[in-house]
């Protein structure tokens, strides 16, 4: 479980501060998707990157299982599998051993390192490309290989910076497919997005933000409910004020 409370980052630029993110609070609960659902510059990934311990806020806390991060940061990391906006995968290395390399970072054993990377590559569907060196990977294989890297420890809570960036219609349904799966085995799951038709098909709970700020929380139901709307993409219009930025 994952938990943001009153949430604020400032950046100096020359021709002012920015307020990135001005008190963003919210829970993420174990066996849900939560989505964090905003135009382009909203403070999404801002707001990722301190709850996955990249940025400490100036303000407000981030709990991860109860504990808050900042008291131990390691102990959190450990409890989060992260793919961030940049997925970073090692170009010299093949799949399977950007995955390895992780899991000796966690101390994992080879047993396990190979069983998770079996695991994890059947789910995905990275068995074609498993043991070709990363250099010159589709987005999808990349963010796919980043993916299996997040999560080659087990973590109990996920962390997924818009994940189906780029992807095309297949792979994108196979990505849902395994957030699914980790919902269902009982993780909590935390995404960003700022299309409207991928919160909607896949969200258990959903996190509106613009300006920085939590425009409105709730289940799908209740953000109908809020705004008298029934359909989920003008109950998202109405929430932030503009379809601008929201779209595939
Ligand atoms: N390192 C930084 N230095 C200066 N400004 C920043 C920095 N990181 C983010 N910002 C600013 O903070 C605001 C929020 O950015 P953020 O990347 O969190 O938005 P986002 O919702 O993830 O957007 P997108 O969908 O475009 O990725 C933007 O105005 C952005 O320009």
């Amino acid at each position: 479980m994952i938990v943001a409370e009153n949430l604020r980052k400032t950046f100096k630029s020359k021709t002012g501060d920015v307020i990135a993110v001005d008190g963003v609070g919210f829970e993420a609960r174990d066996g849900e998707i939560t989505g964090l659902l905003g135009p382009n510059g909203a403070g999404k990934t801002t707001t990722l990157r301190m709850l996955y311990t990249l940025m400490a806020p100036e303000q407000g806390r981030v709990l991860i299982d109860g504990r808050d991060v900042a008291a131990d940061p390691a102990a959190a990391r450990r409890a989060l599998g992260v793919l961030p906006d940049a997925r970073g995968v090692y170009k010299r290395l093949t799949a399977r051993e950007n995955v390895r390399y992780f899991g000796e970072l966690h101390g994992l054993s080879r047993e396990e390192i190979d069983r998770r990377t079996q695991m994890l590559s059947q789910a995905l569907q990275m068995d074609d490309f498993l043991d070709r060196q990363t250099e010159g990977f589709s987005q999808g294989q990349r963010t796919k290989t980043a993916i299996a890297r997040a999560l080659v420890h087990d973590p109990r809570n996920v962390i997924l910076d818009e994940p189906t960036n780029g992807l095309d219609v297949m792979t994108t349904r196979g990505l849902r497919a395994f957030l699914k799966q980790l919902r269902d085995e009982g993780r909590c799951v935390i995404f960003s997005s700022h299309i409207m038709q991928e919160v909607a098909a896949l969200c258990d709970r959903i996190v509106v933000i613009a300006h920085g700020r939590v425009a409105a929380q709730g289940t799908p139901d209740e953000l109908r409910a809020q705004t008298g709307q029934d359909n989920l993409e003008e109950a998202f219009v109405r929430l932030i004020g503009s379809d601008e930025g929201l779209h595939a």
